[in-house]
C-alpha cells in the first residue's frame, strides 16, 4: 500500500496522520468507500492481519470473503446525498482471528479528497468474555434456584410461579384446571432399608417416569421431600383422575436396581379441579391434599378426589 500522490503539503499532512494513527493500540484502517481499495492500515493493524500491499478491507481483514461483507456499515456512513452522517459505533467479533472490536467507523474526505471509511476497531475481546461469563452465570444460578438439584424438576418457588401463570391463562380462556399432587408411600421404609442413596434412584426415577407421562403444558413439580404436584391447564376432573390412574400404574410396575436388591414404590394420589374466573392456587392445593391424605388413609397406592 503506498500513500497517495499529492502536494507536498498533502505529503507532510499525511506524514502526520500516519504517525498519530500509527501510535494507537486500536486497528485503524482507511478505505475507498466505493472500491473498498485499502488506503490506510495502521501498525497495529499489520501486526494482527500482516501487512498488505494492496487488497481490499474484506481480502485483508476477513476470511472467506468472496465479496463486501454482507455487515458492511458503509450505507450507514452516509446520507441519501452521499454525505458523511457521522460516527457510527458498534461490536464485531472478527472472522479471521475471532476477537470481538468495538468499532468506530466513520465516513471522512481524504488527504486527496475522495470520501473514505476510516475505522477504530478497540480489541474488547476480555471485557465480551467476562460479559459473556457473567450471563452464563447467571442464567445458570437463574436455573438452579428453579430447579430440584436431585430429580432435575421444577422446584416448590418455579411450581408456584409458573402455575400461578398458568391459571391466569385458563381463566382468561374459560378453561377448567386440574391439580395431582402425589407422595410415595412408606417410603420412610426405602431409606431405611435400603439406603438413602437408593432412596435417591427411586425419587429420581419415578419423577422421570412422571415427566414422560404427563403432557408438554403440564407443570410438574417436586414440592419437597416425596411430594409432587402435577397443575393440569384446560383440564376437568375425569381427565385429571385419568392421568393419576396412569401414573399410578406407571409408578407401582417399576422396579429399581439398588445396592443388593430391586426395590419398587408406589404413590398416592389426591386430584382436585376447578372452573370460572375465580380459580385460586392456593385453594386447589388444599383441595388436593385433603384427598391425598384421603387416600393415604384409605391404604395408599389409589386416586382419591376432591372438588
Ligand atoms: N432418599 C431421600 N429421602 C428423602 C428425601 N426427602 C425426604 N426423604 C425421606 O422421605 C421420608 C418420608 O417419610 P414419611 O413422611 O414418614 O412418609 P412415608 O414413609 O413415605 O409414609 P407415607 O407418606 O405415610 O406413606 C423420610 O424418611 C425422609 O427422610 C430425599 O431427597 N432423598
Amino acid at each position: 500500500m503506498t500513500k497517495p500522490s499529492s502536494p507536498p503539503s498533502a505529503d507532510l499532512s499525511y506524514q502526520a496522520i500516519a504517525t498519530v494513527l500509527n501510535s494507537l493500540d486500536a486497528l485503524v484502517y482507511v478505505a475507498d468507500m466505493d472500491t473498498h481499495e485499502l488506503i490506510f492500515f495502521n501498525d497495529y493493524g499489520r501486526k494482527a492481519w500482516g501487512s498488505p500491499d494492496a487488497g481490499k478491507c474484506w481480502q485483508v481483514l476477513q476470511n472467506d470473503q468472496g465479496g463486501p461483507c454482507s455487515f458492511c456499515t458503509n450505507p450507514q456512513l452516509v446520507d441519501e446525498h452521499g454525505e458523511p452522517t457521522g460516527p457510527l459505533v458498534w461490536e464485531f467479533q472478527n472472522t479471521a482471528n475471532q476477537r470481538w472490536y468495538q468499532c468506530r467507523d466513520q465516513a471522512i474526505r481524504w488527504i486527496d479528497g475522495r470520501l473514505v471509511r476510516m475505522e477504530i476497531a478497540t480489541d474488547i475481546t476480555e471485557r465480551k468474555h467476562m460479559e459473556q461469563a457473567l450471563t452464563e452465570a447467571k442464567s445458570r444460578a437463574e436455573r438452579l434456584a428453579y430447579t430440584d438439584e436431585l430429580t432435575g424438576l421444577n422446584n416448590r418457588r418455579a411450581f408456584f410461579a409458573l402455575a400461578t401463570q398458568s391459571i391466569h391463562q385458563s381463566i382468561r380462556a374459560g378453561d377448567p384446571v386440574a391439580l395431582i399432587m402425589f407422595d410415595l408411600d412408606h417410603f420412610k421404609q426405602v431409606n431405611d432399608r435400603w439406603g438413602h442413596a437408593s432412596g435417591d434412584t427411586v425419587l429420581r426415577g419415578l419423577a422421570a417416569t412422571a415427566l414422560r407421562t404427563v403432557r408438554d403444558a403440564d407443570i410438574l413439580a417436586r414440592l419437597g421431600g416425596e411430594e409432587f404436584a402435577v397443575l393440569l391447564p384446560a383440564t376437568n376432573l375425569a381427565q385429571a383422575r385419568y392421568l393419576a390412574q396412569r401414573l399410578q400404574a406407571a409408578f407401582s410396575s417399576q422396579v429399581f436396581a439398588v445396592t443388593d436388591g430391586a426395590v419398587s414404590c408406589t404413590a398416592s394420589f389426591g386430584i382436585t379441579a376447578d372452573a370460572g374466573p375465580d380459580i385460586v392456587l392456593d385453594a386447589l392445593l388444599k383441595q388436593a391434599d385433603k384427598a391425598l391424605f384421603r387416600a393415604k388413609e384409605a391404604g395408599r397406592n389409589q386416586v382419591a378426589s376432591r372438588h
